[in-house]
C-alpha cells in the first residue's frame, strides 16, 4: 500500500472496523485521510464499505473499533461540536413536492436558524437561481440533487460528505452536480464524495482513496495514481501472426512480473503501482527472440490503476468509460 505525504487533514480515520450483526465484515481496519480543501474521492467496488464508512463518520452507524476525526474533533464523541460545519447527503433528502425550491430552503433555513440571505446564496452556488420558483416535483433529478446540496449550504459548512451524489442521474444531471461539487472545492472547502464510477472520480477529484473489502488499498493524488499506472503498448507487427510467438512474448513478460492484456493488434504491459519502462519491456521480449513492430509509452487511466490494485474485483464500469 502507498500513502500520501502528511498534510492537514479535514477527516482522519484509523483502523475503522464494522461487522454487521449477521456477519458481513464491512470495514476491516480502514484508514482514510482526507486533505483539507479539494475534492477527495472514496472509490471502491460495490459492497467495499463506502457507505458504511460515511454513515459511521456522521454518527448513523456505530463502529466496532478504530478512531475518526473530523476537523480535529473526535467523532462520534464530539460530533455535536462539529456537525454544524459538515454538510451531509447520505440518504435521499426529503422536500415538500408542491412547494418551490426557494420555499423549501427557506423552511429548512428557518428550522436551523440560518440567516435568510443564505437561501439566495445557496441557490446561486448550485446554479438553481433561475429555477428557484419551480415546485420541487417539477425539478429534474439532477436539479433535486443540486437542491439537496443547496440545503447543506444553509449551514455554510467547511466539509461536505456526499454518498454517490450522481447515482441515477442523466448525463446532464451528472455534469451539473459534478460542476457544483468542483465549485465548492474551488472555494476552499473539502468535499468527500464516494463513487464506484472511475471516470467520475478521475474528472472531479483532486485526491482519492481506493478501498476494497473494507480496507484501504491506495491513497494519494489522482494525477500521481494515473502516472504510477503508466503502461507500455507493444504493437504486434509481421511475424506476430504466429500465435506461438505472441504467447512466448506474453509468458516472458508475465514471468518478469508484468501484467499483460491483449487488445486487437497490441499488448498492453503494466505493473501495479509503478510506471513501466519501454526499454525494459523490449529487453524482456528480446531475451526470447520476440521483436515488436512498435513500442510506446501510454499514460494509463484511473481505471487501469484501479484494476491493477483491486484485480478488477466487482468493478462497475460506467457507461462511456474507457474499457
Ligand atoms: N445494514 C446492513 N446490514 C447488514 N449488512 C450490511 C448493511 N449495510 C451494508 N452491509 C454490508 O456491508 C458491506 C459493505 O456495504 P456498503 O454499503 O458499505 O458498501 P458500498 O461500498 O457503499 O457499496 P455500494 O457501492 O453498493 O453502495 C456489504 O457486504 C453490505 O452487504
Amino acid at each position: 500500500m502507498t500513502t500520501s505525504p502528511p498534510q492537514a487533514a479535514a477527516i482522519l480515520v484509523r483502523g475503522l472496523r464494522k461487522t454487521f450483526p449477521h456477519g458481513a465484515k464491512a470495514l476491516d481496519g480502514l484508514d482514510l485521510t482526507v486533505p483539507a480543501g479539494g475534492v477527495h474521492g472514496l472509490l471502491g467496488p460495490n459492497g467495499s464499505g463506502k457507505s458504511t464508512t460515511l454513515r459511521t463518520l456522521v454518527g448513523l452507524l456505530r463502529a466496532d473499533g478504530g478512531t475518526m476525526r473530523i476537523l480535529d474533533r473526535e467523532v462520534p464523541d464530539e460530533l455535536t461540536a462539529v456537525i454544524d460545519r459538515v454538510g451531509v447527503i447520505i440518504e435521499e433528502p426529503r422536500f415538500f413536492p408542491t412547494m418551490s425550491a426557494r420555499t423549501n430552503l427557506r423552511l429548512l433555513g428557518d428550522a436551523i436558524g440560518a440567516p435568510r440571505e443564505r437561501v439566495a446564496s445557496a441557490l446561486d452556488q448550485v446554479g438553481l437561481t433561475p429555477h428557484a420558483g419551480v415546485t420541487v416535483r417539477a425539478l429534474s433529478l439532477g436539479m433535486k440533487q443540486r437542491l439537496a446540496i443547496a440545503s447543506t449550504l444553509l449551514k455554510d459548512p467547511d466539509v461536505f460528505i456526499f454518498d454517490e451524489p450522481t447515482n441515477g442521474l442523466d448525463p446532464a444531471g451528472i455534469h451539473a452536480v459534478r460542476a457544483t461539487i468542483r465549485t465548492l472545492a474551488d472555494a476552499g472547502r473539502t468535499v468527500l464524495v464516494s463513487s464506484h464510477n472511475l471516470a467520475e472520480v478521475q474528472q472531479m477529484a483532486d485526491t482519492v482513496s481506493i478501498i476494497a473489502r473494507g480496507r484501504l488499498l491506495h491513497e494519494g493524488p489522482v494525477s500521481g495514481l494515473i502516472r504510477g499506472g503508466a503502461r507500455v503498448r507493444v504493437r504486434l507487427g509481421s511475424g506476430w501472426e504466429d500465435g506461438a510467438t505472441v504467447q512466448r512474448g506474453v509468458t516472458a513478460l508475465e514471468q518478469a512480473g508484468y501484467t499483460v492484456q491483449a487488445d486487437g493488434d497490441a499488448l498492453y504491459v503494466s505493473h501495479a503501482g509503478r510506471a513501466v519502462d519501454p526499454s525494459a519491456v523490449a529487453r524482456e521480449l528480446g531475451r526470447v527472440d520476440v521483436w515488436p513492430s512498435e513500442l510506446g509509452s501510454e499514460s494509463a487511466t484511473l481505471e487501469d490503476a484501479f484494476l491493477a490494485l483491486t484485480d478488477g474485483a466487482g468493478l462497475d464500469r460506467p457507461e462511456g468509460s474507457a474499457a
